[in-house]
C-alpha cells in the first residue's frame, strides 16, 4: 500500500477547487479541540461540511466541528482552517488522520499552522498557557509515512532536525507581545490516546524531554514536512499532566480551558497569518 492516499486526494481537491467560489488561500490552520473559536475574528467568506468532500473522514470527537472554512483575517487575505480533526484514536490509521494534509498539498498550501490542546508535563507551566511546539516525540509506535513511498511526493527517508520552522517560530515571537500572549516554548510527545497518561506514564516522558502531553498532530506535522510545508504548532496547555494536576482529567473540562484561552490564541494566530 501507498504511504500517501495520492489519487483520493487529488479528488478531494478537485471537488474543493470547483465547489469553493474563492480562490483557495496559501496558508491552512488546524484548530484544536476548544479552539473554534478562531473563526470569531476572522470574517468567514465560505464552509464546507467533512461529509460533503469525498474521501475526507468525519470528526467525531466534542469540540471539533468538521467543516473547512476559507475566511478572510485581513484586505486581500485568506486562510483555509479546518475546523476538527481527526485522531488516531478515533479508530483512523495514520493516513487517514493526515488524508487533509495530502489534500493540502494537491490545493497548494505552503504553510501550515497546527494547534492542539494538551497537558502541561513542564513543572514550570500552568494551564492556561500556551507553547510554541519546537520539536515533538511520536510515541505512538505508528507512523503517516509507513507504505511504498512515491518519489514524487516526497523523500523515503524524511529528515526530521527542525520539523517547526524556525522561520515561523521567530515570527510568532516577534508578534506574541503585541497579540497579547507570552507563550512558552518545548516538546509536545504525541501519545495514542484515548485514555489520559497515568503518573508513571508522564514520568516517562518528563524523563524523555516533554513539555507538552496530547493524542494529536505529529502525525500531521510529519505529513506536512513530507510535502515541504512550513509548519508552525502550538499547544494550548488546557491542564497539568497527571500527576502534576491536582485534579483528576475530563474532556470537557480540555474544552472549557481551550475557550477561555481561545480569545487571545485566536489573536495571536490571526496576526501571524496577516504577516505571512
Ligand atoms: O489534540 P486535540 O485535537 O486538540 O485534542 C486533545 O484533547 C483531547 C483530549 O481531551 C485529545 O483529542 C487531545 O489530543
Ligand atoms: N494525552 C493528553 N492529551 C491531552 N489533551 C489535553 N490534555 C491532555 C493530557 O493531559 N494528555
Amino acid at each position: 500500500m501507498n504511504n500517501v492516499r495520492h489519487e483520493e486526494a487529488k479528488l478531494s481537491a478537485a471537488h474543493l477547487q470547483k465547489a469553493f467560489s474563492h480562490a483557495i488561500p496559501e496558508t491552512a490552520v488546524i484548530l484544536g479541540s476548544g479552539l473554534g473559536d478562531f473563526t470569531k475574528i476572522v470574517k468567514v467568506l465560505e464552509s464546507i461540511s467533512y461529509g460533503d468532500i469525498p474521501h475526507f473522514p468525519q470528526s467525531s470527537v466534542a469540540g471539533h466541528k468538521g467543516k473547512l472554512t476559507i475566511a478572510e483575517v485581513a484586505d486581500g487575505k485568506n486562510v483555509l482552517i479546518m475546523e476538527g480533526r481527526f485522531h488516531y484514536y478515533e479508530g483512523y490509521t495514520p493516513q487517514e488522520v493526515t488524508f487533509p494534509i495530502a489534500v493540502f498539498k494537491e490545493l497548494g498550501i505552503k504553510q501550515l499552522i497546527v494547534s492542539n490542546a494538551a497537558g502541561g508535563c513542564n513543572p514550570s507551566f500552568t494551564a492556561g498557557d500556551i507553547m510554541i511546539i519546537d520539536d515533538h516525540i511520536n510515541l505512538t509506535g505508528n507512523h503517516p509515512l509507513i507504505g511504498k513511498n512515491d518519489d514524487a511526493c516526497g523523500p523515503r527517508f524524511l529528515d526530521q532536525t527542525a520539523p517547526y520552522s524556525p522561520r515561523l517560530i521567530a515570527l510568532a515571537e516577534s508578534l506574541a507581545t503585541e497579540s497579547g500572549v507570552a507563550p512558552k516554548k518545548g516538546t509536545y510527545v504525541k501519545m495514542t490516546g484515548p485514555t489520559y497518561e497515568t503518573r508513571a506514564e508522564i514520568k516517562m516522558v518528563q524523563s524523555y524531554g516533554a513539555d507538552s502531553v496530547g493524542m494529536s498532530t505529529v502525525y500531521e506535522v510529519i505529513m506536512a514536512n513530507y510535502f515541504g510545508m512550513e509548519v508552525l504548532g502550538i499547544s494550548c496547555i488546557t491542564n497539568m499532566a497527571t500527576g502534576l494536576a491536582k485534579t483528576h482529567h475530563n474532556h470537557a473540562a480540555v474544552v472549557d480551558v481551550a475557550n477561555s484561552v481561545s480569545e487571545k490564541f485566536s489573536k495571536w494566530v490571526k496576526n501571524i497569518v496577516v504577516a505571512l
